[in-house]
């Protein structure tokens, strides 16, 4: 668990003093509506900085003195002593901004935090109108072939599993794609699953304190993801090649087709977990399958196969498991060449009904998942999945 913590450059391991260098909690107090909008760009900006690959300790010093200078102002501290390097090196920082006014601060917060997370992007991500493979990270490996853009997840080990830093790139990935030449954008799996949801360790932070702040970061997060998905101006397919578990189920109501493999299963053990559905799931499964249907699925955590899955209209058609990489590319690549400015256009009457509504849901559903991620049952279940690794 150490290990995985580790990975986050906020939390990161001190190998050298100035590796200690934290970030400040989101506990931000500014009143008054007329700052709302700055102040959620601000909080935002705090999320996501966790999530970027470590920028250096120059650029932490830069993060942490916008940081104080926008949420408590100029430098009012005493000068630490000249052993203490990490806090002088931090003070200095800090001390340096002036009286630079907190509203300043707070834009150059934002901008900063802008900077960094697309410079980050473009080293991973494929760019617009590329017509040949890309490379993007380890986990999440982003093509663009022929019209198609394929983001695939790419963590056969641990079946797929979606960490925060993975979500943060599907989100850079389905940006950049709505922009590229591409015709239609696939979502699929390598290995022998597509996905096994998201990744139960990304609630080790908050299983290890500062529990409030994590689970906000995660909500804004997973609120964010679950936008790009109902925002998303392109066909979108899901190529279902193996098992699909949690959120890389309920998303699938927000394709525009999704091709299943006969071996893929579909399943959404949320109260198992002591958590409750998302990715407009609690609205598009009812709707698309009927309440008695849904509920199965997302109360009692009810397994579909791919033939049930199709049956209830989550899945679009189900192939052999021998054929189906060959079937699906071959209908896929059709469908690349039809004109995409009429694709687009039926896309867009058909989502455009429904597209407030499809805001508010998820709105809805990430709220009640945050007391959720709080609750005991949710916190034993996922402590149980970690400590046992245990199987539902
Ligand atoms: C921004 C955050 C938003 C959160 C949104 C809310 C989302 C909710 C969900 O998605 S809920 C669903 C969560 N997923 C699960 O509960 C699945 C848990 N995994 C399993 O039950 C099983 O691993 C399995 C059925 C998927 C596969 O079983 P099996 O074939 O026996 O393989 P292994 O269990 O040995 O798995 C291999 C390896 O992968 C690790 N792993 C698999 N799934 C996850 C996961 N979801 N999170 C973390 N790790 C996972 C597993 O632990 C093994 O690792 P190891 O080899 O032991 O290191």
């Amino acid at each position: 668990m150490a290990q995985r913590l580790a990975k986050h450059w906020c939390l990161s391991a001190i190998r050298s003093p100035l590796q200690v260098i934290s970030f400040p909690a989101l506990q931000l107090h500014v009143s008054g509506t007329a700052m709302r909008a700055d102040q959620k760009d601000f909080e935002n900006a705090v999320t996501r900085v966790k999530l970027l690959k470590d920028p250096g300790n120059e650029m932490k010093l830069k993060l942490y003195a916008l940081y104080k200078q926008a949420t408590e102002g100029p430098c009012n501290v005493p000068k630490p002593g000249v052993f203490n390097l990490i806090n002088k090196a931090k003070w200095d920082a800090w001390n340096a901004l002036g009286s630079l006014p907190k509203e300043t601060a707070r834009q150059n917060y934002v901008d900063l935090v802008s900077s960094l997370s697309s410079s980050s992007a473009s080293s991973s991500q494929v760019k617009p109108g590329a017509d040949k493979e890309q490379q993007g990270s380890e986990n999440l490996v982003v093509t663009s072939e022929n019209g198609i853009t394929k983001i695939m997840l790419n963590r056969p080990t641990k079946k797929n599993a979606i960490t925060t830093q993975m979500y943060q790139e599907i989100i850079l990935a389905l940006k950049a794609a709505s922009k590229d030449d591409s015709t239609i954008t696939v979502l699929t799996g390598n290995g022998d699953y597509y996905c096994s949801g998201n990744d139960l360790s990304n609630f080790t932070d908050v299983l290890s304190g500062e529990i409030e702040e994590k689970v906000k970061s995660i909500a804004i997060l997973l609120r964010d993801f679950v936008d790009c998905f109902i925002d998303f101006p392109k066909p979108l397919i899901a190529v279902v090649n193996g098992p699909a578990v949690g959120i890389s189920v309920t998303l699938l109501g927000l394709f525009d087709a999704v091709y299943a493999s006969d071996r893929a299963t579909f399943h959404t053990p949320f109260s198992q977990l002591g958590q409750s559905p998302e990715g407009c799931s609690s609205y598009i499964f009812p709707k698309m399958m009927g309440p008695a249907k849904a509920k199965e699925m997302l109360i009692f955590g009810k397994k579909l196969t791919a033939g049930e899955a199709c049956a209830q209209g989550l899945v679009t058609e189900v192939f052999p498991d021998s054929t189906f990489q060959t079937e699906v590319w071959t209908r896929l690549k059709a469908y690349s060449k039809l004109p995409p400015n009429a694709m687009r256009i039926s896309k867009q009457i058909i989502r455009n009904m429904e597209k407030e509504k499809l805001h508010a849901v998820n709105a809805e559903e990430v709220s009640v998942l945050q007391e959720r991620w709080l609750s005991d049952e949710c916190i034993n279940a996922v402590m149980n999945f970690l400590s046992k690794r245990a199987k539902l």
